[in-house]
């Protein structure tokens, strides 16, 4: 049985549950549980706090687990990512009064608050800056105003915490942080679960059904390789003939984020009964 860490709060929990549901496996039903055996899919789930599953994983006791890639480096873990699930986005940055600092080098011998003393030790260190960590639990934007750390170093996703505290983003991104899918690393001489390929297998097929729609058109068929340059999808768009000679069917797969800008070009181009509809599942 593939047993299976899953956020059990926090930001990352309710899209890495909703995943794993479109992938086919059942989750928890009671909010509180720890953990469920799905039988049908031969896996196990542990609902896990996101911060804790890159140790489970890499200690061998859980074959794979969801979690931040920030939350991955900062925990040590010999973990290692094997995919990136394309959620959970956010940047992780440094922040202090507007003006105070410019660049990394400012922060030698200075304060800086963090909950992520490892992945923000290490930056420092790799960089040559001695700055002293001061380690909270969370809201550590307060930390500046409240007079316990110079800077901080944290999660960044819209900006407005930061914002609302005073401070101002300075300094190299230390790091583009998403969702991401760990196991125990290669070389420990772990044989790899069986179950872990279909698992990726799903997930990846979900993501595919997430970013992906089917566009389907009609078009004078002198146009087809003008519109297959528009939109030439994975492998190449499915023509199929119409009654009327003159004219094709066509299927394609398009990025959900450009779906309107490639409807408009193939628009302009000649087709005509661009109609668009998701992907429910896939396997590429
Ligand atoms: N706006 C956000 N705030 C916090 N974490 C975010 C945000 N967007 C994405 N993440 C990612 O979510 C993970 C943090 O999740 P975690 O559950 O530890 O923190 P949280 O959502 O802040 O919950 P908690 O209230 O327990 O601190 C990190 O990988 C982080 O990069
Ligand atoms: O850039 P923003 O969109 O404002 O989001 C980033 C903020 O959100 C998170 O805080 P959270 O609410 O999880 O509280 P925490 O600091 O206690 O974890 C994170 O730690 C930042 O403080
Ligand atoms: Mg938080």
């Amino acid at each position: 049985m593939l047993r299976i860490a899953v956020p059990n709060k926090g930001s990352l929990s309710e899209t890495a549950s909703e995943m794993l549901a479109e992938a086919g496996y059942s989750g928890r039903r009671d909010p509180r549980a720890l953990n469920v055996v799905d039988p049908r899919n031969d896996v196990e789930f542990f609902y896990l706090r996101p911060r804790d599953i890159a140790t489970y994983v890499g200690s061998g006791a859980l074959d794979v687990g969801i979690t931040g890639r920030d939350l991955l480096l900062d925990s040590g873990s010999t973990a290692a990512e094997i995919a990136s699930l394309d959620f959970g986005g956010s940047t992780f940055r440094f922040a202090g009064r507007p003006g105070q600092f410019s660049e990394l080098t400012d922060l030698d011998g200075i304060r800086v608050a963090t909950s992520y003393p490892g992945l923000v030790g290490d930056f420092l260190a790799k960089a040559g800056v001695a700055a002293h960590l001061v380690k909270l639990d969370g809201a550590v934007e307060s930390a500046v105003k409240l007079g316990v750390a110079d800077a901080v170093a944290d999660v960044v996703s819209t900006g407005s915490t930061l914002r609302a505290q005073g401070l101002e983003i300075f300094g190299p991104v230390i790091l583009q942080s998403s969702a991401v899918l760990i196991s125990g690393s290669a070389g420990q001489n772990r044989a790899e679960h069986p179950g872990l390929a279909i698992l990726q297998r799903r997930l990846q097929g979900v993501l595919v059904a997430r970013q992906f729609v089917l566009m389907d058109y009609d078009l004078p068929v002198h146009l087809i390789d003008q519109a297959s340059a528009i939109a030439p999808g994975l492998e190449s768009p499915t023509v199929s003939p119409l009654r009327d000679s003159q004219w094709v069917a066509v299927r394609v797969m398009v990025r959900s984020d450009d779906t309107n800008l490639i409807m408009d070009r193939l628009y302009d181009l000649g087709a005509r009964a661009i109609l668009v509809s998701p992907i429910h599942a896939a396997r590429i």
